[in-house]
């Protein structure tokens, strides 16, 4: 702490009660000076959680702050934690406290003496945001969640917002990529996870870019991103919100942005031979998951719901699929995905994995080269085989709980361990399924199932059969995957996939409507799926995974136990 702040206590008004206000450097309390000693009330706010110091008496409202002129008063805003209905972690909102001082003197020296305290901890807090609304995410609230609520909030902590109203897919992914962007400490999304990935896809990708390294080289240390991504929730699923922050509530991201929260996020980059197709962080799923997006994709219209119509419809037809799943398995003496544990803020596991990190770090080359961890395509004695059929495959950086599942699909995936989970359902007859799927939205095992198989992985690689060459299967995914973006596209607008080819996507309509009906012919009785890549349909079916360790960083600070 610095040297020149001291500790200042005065006896201060909050209403009509009087309280003995003291300030620390640290923290600001307040406690009751009343006669009944037992029943003291303190309130302990700490500085790193103060959002702003006003003069006067003033107000939050949607179009700013007001101020009354009362030359005695001083306001200051923090965050306050109240818990959620809908989930076990905690809630965040504005608190605020009015106080009046005997003085006005004393009254200047209580706000130059806050404010130098908020400096001295604000050292992480963006100053300068680059913010992108989706107006059409989720229940097309972006806009209005943002001017009422988050804007406001911004200005009061002094952050200077530079804001994008989205008017196609991908533009805050190319705005990213493309526009000068010095002087912004990060970059915010309102809306859906399909928002964060664009912007994942941005960073990623411009650090990369800067950094001069190829992003389709699946072998490569990837250069982790300095610019953080804050996400105020607005979409359908908002699986990456919920399973860092754990809660969706537009004011608790926004505060956790403003007080300048970090926390680093594993990231999957899948590729295709030796293209860069897309990256993830919740969930990379074929069978179940894909054949749920490919059918929801259908169904825009429905908003959120489509999800729930798409899946029953899925789960009602029935399918598995024939396929390789390969994968390397992960160092078992740090964790594993049936250890009970939660990863919770300030996670052991993952602080662990970030002083490997730092010890293995780039810098440190010649180590690392020896070290175990590093990675290699080729190395196929460490590759793990699975060969059979399946009814998901599902591969999770984090979690990725979400309101539908509060624990999520992996309950002990770690946000930031460099490690991912592989869960393996093999085929099983109906009800074994729905057991399974059921065990989503409870605190039941869903592991515990005769047919299911989890393993912490670094890698996975999938196949259709064993050594084949699979460019017969990859056109008639490619059919089936353009026929639904075809139906889709009347209400999402067009979708571009890194590794897609650029004659697929100059195709003419003519083209694009042969290769619909080539697909409807054998959507029947599909032999292949579709792989679910955080909500995008990826154009293969045979990829490779790898995970980065912390190659990212959200305003987040994972959930409060
Ligand atoms: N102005 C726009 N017009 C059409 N599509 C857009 C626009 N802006 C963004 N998009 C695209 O819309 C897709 C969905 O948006 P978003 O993720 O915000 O909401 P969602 O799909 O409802 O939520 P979730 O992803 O949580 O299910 C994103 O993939 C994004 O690329
Ligand atoms: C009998 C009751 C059965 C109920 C089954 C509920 C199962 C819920 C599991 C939810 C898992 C969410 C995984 C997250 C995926 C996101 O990256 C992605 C983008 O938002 N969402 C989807 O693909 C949307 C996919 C939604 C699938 C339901
Ligand atoms: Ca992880």
């Amino acid at each position: 702490m610095d040297g020149h702040l001291v500790r200042l206590e005065a006896s201060l008004w909050v209403g009509k009660n009087r309280f003995w206000a003291v300030l620390t450097g640290w923290h600001l309390n307040w406690t009751e000076l009343s006669k009944n000693i037992r029943n003291k009330m303190t309130v302990s706010i700490p500085v790193s959680e103060v959002v702003s110091v006003q003069v006067g008496r003033v107000h939050l409202i949607p179009q700013g702050s007001l101020s009354e002129d009362a030359d005695r008063d001083f306001t200051v805003f923090y965050v306050k934690r109240t818990s959620s209905r809908s989930s076990n972690a905690l809630l965040w909102s504005l608190g605020r406290t009015q106080f009046s001082c005997p003085s006005r003197d004393l009254r200047d020296q209580w706000i130059t003496q806050l404010r130098m305290a908020l400096k001295t901890h604000s050292r992480s807090r963006p100053r300068r945001l680059l913010v992108f609304i989706n107006p059409f995410g989720g229940k097309k609230q972006g806009r209005n969640i943002y001017q009422s609520l988050i804007g406001p909030l911004f200005e009061l902590a002094g952050i200077s917002c530079h804001v994008v109203v989205t008017e196609r897919a991908n533009q805050a992914r190319d705005h990213i990529l493309k526009k000068d962007l010095t002087g912004f400490d990060g970059v915010v999304c309102v809306g859906g996870d399909g928002m964060f990935s664009e912007l994942l896809h941005g960073v990623i990708g411009r650090t990369q870019q800067e950094a001069g390294l190829s992003e389709h080289d699946p072998t490569l240390t990837l250069q982790s991103c300095d610019l953080h991504i804050g996400i105020i929730p607005a979409g359908s699923t908002d699986c990456v919100c919920f399973a860092t922050v754990g809660v969706n509530d537009p004011v608790t991201s926004a505060l956790h942005i403003i007080i300048g929260d970090s926390q680093p996020l594993d990231v999957c980059s899948v590729h295709h031979r030796s293209s860069l197709v897309r990256y993830s962080v919740s969930l990379v799923g074929y069978g179940f998951y894909g054949d749920v997006l490919a059918e929801s994709e259908k169904h825009r219209w429905m908003g959120p719901l489509r999800y729930d119509y798409a899946g029953t419809m899925v789960y009602l037809s029935n399918r598995s699929y024939a396929g390789v799943v390969q994968y390397i398995p992960a160092d078992p003496q740090f964790s594993n995905p049936r250890d009970n544990t939660r990863c919770l803020s300030g996670c052991s596991v993952c602080s662990k994995s970030t002083e490997r990190l730092f010890l293995y770090s780039p810098d440190a080359s010649s180590l690392y080269s020896s070290h175990s961890s590093q990675f290699s395509c080729d190395t196929d004695g460490e590759w793990v085989s699975v060969e059979g059929r399946f009814r998901a495959v599902s591969l999770t950086c984090m979690s990725s709980s979400c309101p539908r599942s509060p624990l999520g699909l992996s309950p002990s995936a770690h946000l930031a361990d460099g490690t991912a989970d592989l869960i393996i359902v093999r085929d099983t007859h109906p009800l074994g399924f729905l057991t399974f799927l059921h065990r989503h939205t409870t605190t039941q095992d869903q592991f515990d199932l005769p047919f299911v198989d989890v393993h912490r992985v670094k890698a996975v690689r999938f196949s259709l059969r064993p050594g084949a060459e699979d460019d017969e299967d990859e056109d008639v995914v490619k059919k089936r995957v353009l026929a639904e973006e075809d139906e889709a596209s009347s209400q999402s607008g067009s979708k571009q996939h890194l590794a897609e080819p650029a004659d697929e996507r100059d195709m003419t309509n003519d083209k694009r409507l042969k290769k619909k009906r080539a697909l409807l012919c054998c959507s029947k009785a599909p032999s292949v799926s579709v792989w679910n890549c955080d909500g995008e349909i990826l154009p293969y079916t045979e990829i490779l995974c790898r995970v980065h360790c912390q190659l990212v960083r959200l305003y987040a600070r994972g959930i409060e136990g």
